[in-house]
């Protein structure tokens, strides 16, 4: 029987760092590899970023789209990359975005979150636009798998706030709430295993985090403006909690094994300075 992701989330942090880092084979990035942007070079990059990370950054986060994109092949390789990442001791994190209605959810959770599904990864992200309650039957999975979801509650991208910032009938904001329900769900659970994503970049909402009790992957360092000195600004007595994930920060040094370790090394160093425990 697996342990919590929360449980098993906190352990490889203290080891490794606190650092997730992106998988995100994009064609622009497997160019720059020199690379062709085919299915032979989705593979070398994407288990490449493996082979040179797994051993040394906590969690590695394939980004489905890119793999997706190339159709069963591709969806062939993010299998390959996943098994990849369990073998070398790292946590994975896929970032699908999924959300749905309840009987749907079922299968993306049988596919993403159950042993023995080729697609499972250690966690998923999950969008709540639906209904926060439409992620319920997920959760319990995740949860019985020792597995964790990340709920997107205020995303990196400047389109993020048109929804995220709304206000409810009760006064708070879509994206706090999103908070809240998350938060509901982890009560009681040393840490919990639902996560929420709150962008690097957003700058002060004045969200609270206080009552989470769960990780927060924070996207948007590096590539899309965000800084480990603005995570402070972000979240405050929560910085503990924080998860900073980048991906071309980090892939830009590659191909090269040792100048990506030497890069994810630079973004731990920077991270750890912001996000000792206040
Ligand atoms: O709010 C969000 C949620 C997810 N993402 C994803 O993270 C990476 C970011 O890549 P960078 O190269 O570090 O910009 C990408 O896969 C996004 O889909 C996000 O950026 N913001």
């Amino acid at each position: 029987m697996r342990e919590p992701y929360g449980v098993r989330l906190a352990a490889l942090v203290e080891e490794r760092g606190p650092l997730c880092v992106g998988v995100d084979p994009h064609p622009g990035v497997l160019r720059a590899w020199g690379l062709d942007a085919d299915v032979a070079g989705l593979e070398r990059c994407a288990r490449g970023m493996v082979e040179a990370l797994g051993g040394t950054v906590a969690v590695l986060k394939p980004q489905s789209a890119f793999f997706e994109a190339y159709g069963s092949a591709g969806v062939a390789v993010l299998e390959r990359t996943l098994a990849d990442i369990a073998h070398a001791g790292a946590l994975s994190l896929l970032d699908v975005k999924r959300g749905d209605i309840g009987s749907t959810m079922d299968a993306y959770a049988a596919a993403y979150l159950t042993d023995g599904s080729p697609l499972a990864a250690d966690a998923v992200t999950l969008s709540p636009y639906l209904g926060f309650g439409s992620l319920d039957g997920a959760i319990g999975v995740a949860r019985a798998h020792g597995r964790g979801v990340y709920v997107l509650a205020l995303t990196s991208n400047p389109e993020g706030p048109q929804v995220q910032h709304a206000v409810a009938a009760d006064g708070r904001t879509v994206g706090q709430v999103v908070v809240d329900e998350a938060a509901r769900r982890n009560a009681g659970a040393v840490p919990g295993d639902v996560g929420v994503v709150v962008g690097a970049t957003i700058g002060r909402t004045g969200t609270r985090f206080d009552a989470l009790n769960g990780s927060i992957l924070a996207p948007g360092l590096g590539a899309q403006g965000g800084t480990a000195a603005g995570l402070a600004e972000i979240f405050g007595a929560a910085l503990p909690l924080v998860l900073p994930t980048t991906s071309r920060e980090v892939m830009g040094a590659g191909p090269d094994p040792e100048r990506l370790r030497s890069a994810a090394a630079g973004v731990v160093a920077s991270v750890r300075e912001v996000l000792r425990p206040v």
